[in-house]
């Protein structure tokens, strides 16, 4: 094969390779135990997205232990909004490296304060015959399904659909997320529906990523697992006017080993919500049905305190 082909299908195949493995999750080597991280996707609220601070520092955590060792949790507070103008300082502590576990402490930080804290928690792999987990819940196969943007084009074709939403909805289509989604329950296309707390949707990383290195996956994982999650929470109550909405924490705990761009099941679940905060626990399905990450989060939930005035005439 010439050198100009070989180049060319290299180049080629590096464009599939996700997004996220090439630009959200590369970072750059500033010292040792320092890492800094850029953002491609801001999202609308124009701060950062937490999954991202999430999955970027496990990537620094990662780049500081050895060879097998493979992330099995991680607990982190998010403790400022992120600021989309500025890169990312990811400072980790080599807490303690153990003959099967290492742990590790990140501190994210942007102009000289923390925004993000988190401990994670890496093992070298030991097989044991005490084994069980619980089902997969029942789902159809996401080949069968509508994907996200397919199913608000098909919203936004409803002549009754007002102006309003209709702006909202494109909005939504226009953000050029890094993952792919193909929800299995409805989902609150027109707001103002109130929905159970919970979701079920196939979803994966967009591009191809490959066999690779397992904590790459997991890294990625930890970014989709941010996606949409604390919301479950809030459909119930989208009746009520907020005024903003922030995930406070978020853990992890990897079980199985698995590809985050092949479908994977996301079944999240709100069992709570109350004193301002909601609670939203999740878990990542292979198709296979084995059960290959569990995630919970707390978020804050402002609501705007309805007048006396407001109260519906039947109630009176
Ligand atoms: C939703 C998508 C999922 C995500 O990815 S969200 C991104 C990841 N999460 C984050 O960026 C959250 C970062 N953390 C934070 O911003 C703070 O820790 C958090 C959650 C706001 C809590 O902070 P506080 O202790 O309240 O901090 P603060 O005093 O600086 O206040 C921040 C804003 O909240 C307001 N606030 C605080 N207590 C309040 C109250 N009781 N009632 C109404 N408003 C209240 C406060 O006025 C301030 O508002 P503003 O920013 O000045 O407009």
């Amino acid at each position: 094969m010439s050198d100009v082909k070989e180049q060319q299908e290299e180049e080629e195949e590096k464009d599939l390779r996700s997004v996220l493995v090439t630009s959200v999750l590369t970072l750059e080597k500033i010292d040792q135990g320092l890492y800094r991280g850029s953002h491609p996707w801001v999202p609308r609220s124009n701060t950062l997205f937490g999954g991202q601070i999430v999955g970027q520092a496990l990537v620094a955590a990662g780049l500081t232990v050895g060879k097998g060792l493979h992330a099995h949790s991680l607990h982190c507070y998010f403790v400022r909004p992120g600021d989309p103008r500025v890169p990312v300082l990811y400072q980790v502590d080599l807490v303690r490296d153990g003959r099967s576990f290492s742990v590790r402490s990140v501190r994210a930080v942007q102009h000289g304060l923390a925004i993000f804290v988190c401990q994670a928690s890496f093992q070298l792999d030991q097989p044991s015959p005490m084994e069980h987990q619980c089902c997969m819940p029942e789902a159809p196969l996401p080949e069968s399904l509508l994907t996200w943007a397919e199913l608000i084009d098909k919203a936004m074709r409803d002549p009754l659909l007002s102006e309003r939403h209709r702006l909202g909805l494109s909005k939504i289509l226009a953000k050029d997320v890094p993952i792919e989604i193909r929800p299995v329950l409805p989902i609150d296309y027109v707001p103002g529906t109130p929905l159970e707390p919970r979701q079920l949707f196939w979803v994966r990383a967009k591009g191809h990523i490959g066999e690779g290195d397992m904590n790459m996956h997991r890294c990625v994982a930890a970014y989709i697992s941010d996606y949409s999650f604390v919301r479950t929470a809030w459909h119930p109550h989208v009746r009520m006017p907020m005024r903003s909405m922030a995930s406070l924490d978020h853990s992890l705990w990897f079980h199985a080993p698995f590809r985050a761009d092949e479908w994977m099941l996301y079944e999240c679940e709100s069992p709570w919500a109350g004193s301002s905060r909601g609670l939203v626990l999740g878990r990542l399905w292979r198709r296979d049905g084995t059960l290959a990450v569990s995630c919970a989060q707390e978020g804050v939930f402002r609501l705007r305190q309805k007048t006396p005035g407001a109260v519906p005439a039947s109630k009176l």
